[in-house]
Parts: C-alpha cells; structure tokens; sequence
C-alpha cells in the first residue's frame, strides 16, 4: 500500500478535485488533516503545507506526494518528479520566482543591484544562492509572507512567486529577474519507486490521475454519414489515432467516432454539418488513458 502527502494551501482545492474525478476521492470534514482515499492501493493519505512535503517524501514517510517544484528546490529533497500537473493556484500551472524592485527603481537587471541590499523572501536558499553565484553580497530577511509589502519601505528588493502578476502590479513593483520557472508536480520517495510492487501502485495511480487530466479539454464527438459525404467528412476530423468508422444497419450510412479538442468544437460542428455529417453528438469524457 502506499501513503500519500496531499498540499494544504493554494494547491489544495485542484489536487482534491483531480483525485475525485480520478474516482480516489478524498473523503475528508473540514480541518481533518487525516482524511481517507478507499483504494485497495491506498494506505495512509495525509494534508501537510507543501513547503514540508518533499522533505517526508526524501525521508519515506510518504510514497508519493503533491508539491511545488519550487518547494523541492527549496527544501534540497532528493525525490523523483514522476509528474508534471497541469494547475497551479488559478491558472494552468506555470509560476514564476522572480526578483522584483519599487517600480521607481532606476534599475532594469538583478546585476545593477546595490550590494548589501536589504532582500525579503520565503525562498532564501535559491537566494543566497542565486546572489552568491551573481557575486553581489545582500542582507536576507526571511518572509513569512506579504512580501511585497515591504518594498520600498522596510526592503530594497523582493523575490517572490508570481502567476498572474497582480499582487506585484497593486503593490508598484517591477520584476527584473527570475530564478526559477515553477509547477506542481507529483513526486515519489526513491527506494519507494524502484521496489516493483509499489512501482506498480504508483504508476496505476498516476495512470488515473494523468488520464483525467488529458480528458479535460477533450470531447467525443460522434455522429452519422450518408455513405456520399463520408471522404468529405472524414477529411475535416482530427482523431486521437483514425476516427472510428462503422456501417449503420440497413442503410447507406456510417457511424463516425472521434475525440477532439474542446476548443475546436464551435468551428468542427458547423464545418461537420456542411460536409454532410447528420445526428452530431457531442459527448464528454471523463478519462483518456493512453
Ligand atoms: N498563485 C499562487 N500563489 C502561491 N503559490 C502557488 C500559486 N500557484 C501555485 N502555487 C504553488 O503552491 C505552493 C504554495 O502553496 P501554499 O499553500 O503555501 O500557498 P500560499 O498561497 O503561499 O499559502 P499562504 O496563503 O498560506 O501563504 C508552491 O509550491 C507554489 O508554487
Ligand atoms: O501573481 P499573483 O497571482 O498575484 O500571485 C502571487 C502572490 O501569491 C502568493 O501570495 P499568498 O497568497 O501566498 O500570500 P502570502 O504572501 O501571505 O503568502 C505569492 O507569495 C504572491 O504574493
Ligand atoms: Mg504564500
């Protein structure tokens, strides 16, 4: 059975509505931090701050578990990223560490930074670091928050993480660098992922979890041909391999399967209609396992 670190916190809503339609709900009342996902692979599930979570996962309290990458990079786990999820608090998962000053800063790179600037973050290693390796000696303040707050009054420069950029643009900064491009990502323990059984478990898990995330902007679309129209029709279709092609009973006309993206639905209707395709039905899908 394997155990399994779930993020509290910005990931939080996202991760538990992936496992649910992955059919592993996560069956839990507010504030259990000890909630239950009912799989027979499935031992015990916990929801911790991401922050600490590559650190359990490196120490093996966990098999696998939910984070940042950032977090990992941070924490210094040595974990495998077995995947790469497509969510971040809002949007669609990619998030920045950028270095960012007062907007009325007469500095436009992270190499102008005076030395001994008073610097703010929730990540200092990746700053010490990413200021050791620039040469510029600063004063890092650890953050516990708010970061943007502080600058210009009580702090000369900020690194922070941005995804739409709002929170530096209502507090008058600027970026003018970036130590990391950051996702959420799925890790696992290193001993848990090279035994075979729990490989396997991981992997059938990660199967699920992957397999709705590749539905989402996906539909079926399935509909009827008169067997005249049928090149035409079959010439407008994407398809995940070929469409589906199969003879009606009785009359001259085929049945027409095909998954295609959501996006292109409002175009690929009409254009199907027009070419001569009948009866279009437009079906969602719940997983796509490849
Ligand atoms: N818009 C976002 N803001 C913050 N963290 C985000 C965002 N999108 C994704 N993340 C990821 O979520 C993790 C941080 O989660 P956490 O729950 O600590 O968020 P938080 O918003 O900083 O929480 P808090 O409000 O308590 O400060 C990081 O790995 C980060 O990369
Ligand atoms: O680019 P945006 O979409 O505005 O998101 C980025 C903001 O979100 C996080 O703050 P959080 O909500 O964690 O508040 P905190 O500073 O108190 O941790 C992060 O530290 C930034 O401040
Ligand atoms: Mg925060």
């Amino acid at each position: 059975m394997i155990n399994i670190a779930l993020p509290k916190g910005s990931l939080e809503e996202q991760t538990l509505q992936l496992f649910k339609e992955a059919d592993l709900e996560v069956r839990r009342t507010d504030r259990d931090y000890n909630p239950q996902i009912r799989d027979e692979r499935i031992g015990k599930v916990k929801i911790l701050r991401p922050q600490e979570i590559p650190t359990y996962i490196e120490m093996g309290y966990f098999d696998i578990g939910i984070s940042g990458l950032d977090w990992v990079q941070e924490s210094g786990s040595d974990v495998v990223e077995v995947a790469e999820l497509n969510y971040s608090k809002t949007g669609k998962g990619n998030v920045k560490i950028v270095i960012a000053v007062h907007q009325d800063e007469p500095i436009s790179s992270v190499t102008e930074i005076r030395p001994d600037s008073r610097v703010t973050t929730e990540y200092p290693v990746m700053t010490r670091k990413f200021f050791d390796d620039l040469g510029i000696p600063i004063r890092l303040f650890a953050s516990y928050g708010a970061s943007e707050a502080k600058v210009p009054d009580l702090m000369d420069v900020v690194v922070d993480l941005t995804e739409t950029g709002n929170t530096l643009r209502k507090n008058g900064l600027k970026i003018i660098g970036q130590i990391l491009e950051s996702y959420t990502v799925i890790i696992a323990n290193k001993q848990s992922f090279e035994d075979p059984v729990k490989r396997r478990e991981i992997e059938e898990i990660i199967t699920l979890l992957m397999g709705v995330i590749d539905a989402r902007n996906k539909v079926l679309l399935s509909m009827n041909v008169p067997s005249a129209a049928l090149e035409a029709v079959v010439s407008t279709l994407p398809a995940l391999k070929k469409p589906t092609v199969s003879r009606l009973h009785g009359i001259d006309y085929f049945s027409l399967e095909t998954v295609v993206f959501k996006n292109q639905v409002n175009t690929l209707i009409p254009q199907l209609k027009s070419s001569g395709a009948e009866d279009i039905l437009e079906i969602p899908i719940t997983k796509i396992v490849r």
